[in-house]
């Protein structure tokens, strides 16, 4: 029988920790075929960001065409866009499918990783064709606009249309983090799960949107893909806790913990 297929549309991360290489060894751990449209090419390791080639808009296109005209896709998720062209450019190409949205707008490091003009684009354009979007709190208070909690941020973005998931919270203080899931019209309902205390938690965001998608692609109703996705990434969060990759934050694993 043929695996579920799931698109990731995203930036590269030359150290492995984020962007397509955490999506697509998501994808391929929970079981779905992965098909993969890379939006910019990113210098970075667990210290930062050096620097970023965006890929030509005209190139994006193509990747998208090639996949969707030979694919039969089950789910879409997006990660860095970079610029609000190509923010565009996915709202009209991936309109009416289901569709998981990460806002990626600044890295674990700090860098940057879209503008102003991109912010405005996913609140224009792609935020409204969304299934659900999984801002993490900085990502829920930059798209808002405001300093509110994260049940609040969830309440107020769910009210642009798409159901979505502020992730996070304050593992530190409680040992659990606290994602919250709003949908429009409804009242937004905490998912707490256990707290790995580690800083190997770089893609940590990448892999639980990609997580997400891919258990939406199996056909998951939305809360349990939520429960499912977050327990997927505390799992790998407890492999990687010992770890000492890299000189700063290291990466999230991507692998089963085993050797071999
Ligand atoms: N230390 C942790 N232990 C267990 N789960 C965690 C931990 N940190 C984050 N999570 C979970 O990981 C998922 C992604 O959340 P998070 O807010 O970290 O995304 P993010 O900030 O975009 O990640 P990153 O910027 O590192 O890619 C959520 O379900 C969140 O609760
Ligand atoms: C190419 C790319 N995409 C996304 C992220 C965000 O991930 P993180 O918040 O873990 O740095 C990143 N750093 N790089």
């Amino acid at each position: 029988m043929n695996p579920p297929v799931a698109l990731t549309i995203a930036g590269t991360d030359s150290g492995g920790a984020a962007g397509t290489a955490a999506d697509l060894a998501t994808f391929a751990a929970l079981g779905v075929h992965g098909a993969c449209v890379i939006t910019a090419v990113t210098a970075q390791d667990t210290t930062g960001v050096s620097d970023i080639h965006a890929i030509p808009l005209a190139t994006v296109e193509a990747q998208l065409h090639a996949v969707f005209d030979d694919l039969p896709v089950a789910a879409v998720k997006t990660g860095m866009l970079g610029s609000a062209e190509t923010v565009e450019l996915v709202a009209r190409l991936c309109a009416g499918r289901l569709l998981v949205v990460d806002p990626v707008l600044v890295a674990t490091s700090g860098a940057v990783l879209g503008g102003e003009d991109v912010r405005r684009a996913y609140l224009d354009h792609l935020l409204p064709v969304a299934t659900v979007v999984t801002p993490n709190l900085a990502e829920a208070r930059a798209l808002t606009g405001r300093d509110g909690s994260p049940r609040e941020l969830a309440e107020e973005l769910a009210g642009l249309k798409p159901a979505v998931i502020v992730t996070g919270g304050d593992p530190a203080a409680t040992g659990e983090c606290t994602d919250w899931l709003a949908e429009p019209g409804r009242a937004p309902i905490p998912l707490r799960h256990p707290a790995i205390p580690t800083t190997n938690d770089h893609g940590t965001g990448c892999t639980y949107s990609s997580a997400l998608a891919a258990h939406l692609a199996h056909g998951a109703p939305l809360r349990e893909a939520a429960e499912q996705a977050a327990a997927y990434v505390t799992r790998q969060l407890a492999i990687s806790k010992t770890w000492t990759l890299g000189r700063s934050r290291g990466p999230i694993a991507h692998t089963s913990g085993g050797t071999r």
